[in-house]
């Protein structure tokens, strides 16, 4: 029997009865829209009919025990967070963690759930069914969190399937995974919905705020856990969305699932619909209990809730600091949590919390296969999430085309304007081997720059939800980051030959298909060793302006030693290695050679008297420094740069999401 809480007049009330809506389909999905006939709503029946019910989930029971938070403080000091609080959460019931801000709410959720920050040291003994808890929390629980961050570009059922390839076991059936989407598509009214964009492009319709909330919902939904833990599910919703959403949490416990919330100030409604209020005030338990229990304590206390006043306003309002008089309230505060631990109502729970534990103590047997169920789940194959990510991330490009048209045609109009100046100049004489070195540095320049600095907002961008996904094991650093280059493919491939075909042919440089198809496939090396490098700032100083204030310099040293502007043998030897890290000289040799190599009719005229002729290209060649040798050694060069730039960046990547 379970314990259901009623509005009884303004005021809370509980009785024993079931609750009515014990057996209920979470909220009944709206009606189909026309655009309804889908492979989803034609595969659907065929779904439930082969694979039967969904699979059902694990009732867990959550029991702490003198669970302390600290948190290390960058002076290396320790500082309490949350203090010696018990407590206990059972299936089939809702829990709520209220208390004024800064009280510890969120402290104590993320520390039951097994998501601590970095740099928290939790003491205390925390048992999902029986079991200390470890990894496989993120499985076995869901956390929805206060913000929800999503990939915006996605429709909401790409968003779900994208998900359920990363989140569910990966011996899931596809036709399985498919019935769980659409399951959650309409147990949470999203249905109707599931074509729109998340976050629209140019005003096009998006989700609401409430659907937004249920979308996260879903998102933890889908591989069934039995425990929930949701940190302020309704704030920012108007009231009748975080009805909603409170009636989906009901509907979760109703199955048997436990639910934990962080609430801020609920009103009477809203809080009707919890079994189950701890109270916390300055990172200790002021109260634990039913709401009529809590009235009953406060009123013992002589903090009699006034009529016609929200109860739980009332509750936080006795356990804030009060502005000026802050030392008075910390001891009243005090008081309130020192006379909970003596009240019946302590002693009620300690024993229900030493019941679990002695249970646990004498049940090894339990544990084991708790822990052996724990071990069960497979997580999917890393080439499935990879494929997956690139899936989302090319989603991204494809749904907003112009970013990438507008890309290709400022890299057309530069083209154009730079090869217009160059055209007829390329011929060989004295003074046409500056207009190719020229020409060749500009190819090499708008690969170089450009994109380098186009790609050092994108990590910092993506930091929060891939920490988060991080942190809930959906994948790896690396594989985010192969998945996010991959994406970028077609853009690199493109963007370099187009601009190049066009420069080329417009500057009219060396006619040979060989030299041709080389300079390309040099100009396709150099933009994506420059990615490279703009990726490795980027996740290395995690903000863009911090990382294009190291990357100025940066860039300035690979020009200046690219060849064009200094010999390099006459540079002092202090600086001339860092030609060894530029691209920019390894690809301007190449390039130079591509054009230089084999000419030997280079013409002197009466007018460049006074100038050194250069009648071959050997010469025009070792003017410049460069060796037509050196070919591949430049093209090797540019590979290695290419992987040791991607590796710097991976390991900056894993290290600040490591931080966070
Ligand atoms: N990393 C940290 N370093 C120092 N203090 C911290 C850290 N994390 C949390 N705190 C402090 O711990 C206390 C509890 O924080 P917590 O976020 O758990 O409060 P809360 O009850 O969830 O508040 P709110 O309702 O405003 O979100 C706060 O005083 C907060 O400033």
């Amino acid at each position: 029997m379970s314990v259901n809480p009623k509005l009884n007049g303004d005021r809370l009330s509980f009785t024993t009865e079931p609750p009515a809506e014990e057996n209920y389909e979470m909220i009944p999905h709206s009606s189909k829209s026309k655009d309804s006939r889908s492979k989803y709503d034609l595969l659907f029946p065929e779904i439930e009919e082969v694979l039967g019910p969904a699979p059902t989930f694990r009732p867990c029971t959550l029991v702490w025990r003198d669970v302390t938070v600290h948190t290390k403080l960058k002076d290396g000091k320790l500082k309490r967070l949350v203090n010696n609080v018990s407590g206990i959460a059972k299936p089939g019931t809702m829990t709520a963690l209220m208390g004024p801000s800064g009280a510890g709410k969120t402290t104590l959720m993320t520390a039951l759930a097994h998501r601590n920050p970095v740099g928290t040291v939790v003491d205390g003994d925390i048992l999902m069914n029986g079991t200390q808890l470890g990894e496989f929390m993120h499985q076995e629980s869901g956390y929805m969190h206060q913000d929800d961050l999503f990939v915006d570009n996605l429709t909401v059922i790409e968003h779900l399937t994208i998900m359920a390839r990363l989140r569910m076991d990966g011996r899931t059936s596809s036709l399985a995974r498919k019935r769980r989407v659409n399951q959650l598509l309409r147990q949470l009214s999203l249905y109707g919905s599931r074509f729109t964009l998340i976050g629209g492009l140019d005003g096009r319709k998006t989700l609401s705020g409430g659907e937004r909330k249920r979308l996260a919902f879903a998102t933890e939904l889908l591989t069934d856990p039995g425990l929930l833990f949701c940190d302020e599910p309704t704030t920012g919703l108007d009231s009748s969305s975080a009805h909603q959403m409170m009636t989906l949490l009901r509907a979760s416990a109703a199955q048997g699932k436990t639910v934990i919330c962080t609430i801020h100030q609920p009103n009477t409604e809203l809080m009707a619909q919890f079994h189950k209020l701890v109270l916390l005030a300055e990172g200790r338990v002021a109260f634990a209990g039913t709401a009529t229990q809590a009235l009953s304590f406060f009123k013992s206390l002589g903090y009699t809730c006034p009529l016609m006043y929200n109860p739980t306003d009332y509750f936080i309002k006795v356990l804030s600091l009060t502005p000026g008089s802050e030392s008075a309230s910390r001891q009243a505060i005090k008081s309130v949590c020192d006379r909970f631990a003596v009240s019946d109502a302590a002693k009620e729970l300690d024993m229900e919390i030493h019941f679990e534990f002695h249970l646990v103590d004498n049940e090894d047997s339990t544990r084991s296969m708790n822990q052996e169920t724990h071990d069960t789940f497979e997580p999917p194959f890393f080439l499935t999430k990879l494929w997956w990510l690139i899936y989302r991330y090319l989603l991204i490009v494809i749904r907003d085309p112009r970013v990438q048209c507008v890309r290709i045609l400022q890299k057309l109009a530069i083209a154009l304007t730079a090869g217009m100046c160059f055209m007829g100049t390329a011929r060989l004489t004295q003074s046409g081997i500056q207009d190719v070195q020229g020409a060749l540095f500009i190819i090499i320049a708008e690969n170089t720059f450009s994109p380098m600095y186009s790609v050092l907002h994108m990590f910092p961008e993506e930091f929060p939800l891939l920490n988060r996904e991080l942190k809930a094991g959906l994948y790896s650093a690396p594989i985010y980051y192969t998945a996010r280059m991959v994406a970028l493919l077609p853009g690199l491939l493109i963007e370099p030959t187009l601009f190049t075909l066009v420069v080329y042919w417009i500057a009219g440089l060396r006619g040979s298909l060989y030299a041709f198809s080389f300079t390309v496939f040099l100009a396709i090396l150099v933009l994506n060793v420059a990615i490279a490098c703009g990726s490795f700032f980027s996740c290395a100083f995690g903000s863009m302006p911090v990382a294009i204030a190291y990357l100025v310099p940066f860039d300035y040293a690979l020009m200046m030693t690219s060849g064009l502007f200094i010999k390099l043998s006459s540079m002092p030897k202090y600086v001339s290695w860092i030609r060894h890290l530029s691209w920019l000289m390894y690809s301007n040799e190449a390039m130079s050679i591509l054009q230089w190599d084999g000419v030997q009719n280079i013409t002197c005229v009466s007018d460049e008297m006074g100038m050194p002729c250069l009648s071959t290209g050997e010469e025009v060649l070792t003017t410049y420094d460069f060796a037509s040798n050196n070919l591949w050694t430049d093209v090797l060069a540019l590979f290695i740069l290419y992987l040791a730039f991607h590796s710097l960046a991976v390991l900056a990547l894993r290290h600040r999401t490591r931080r966070k």
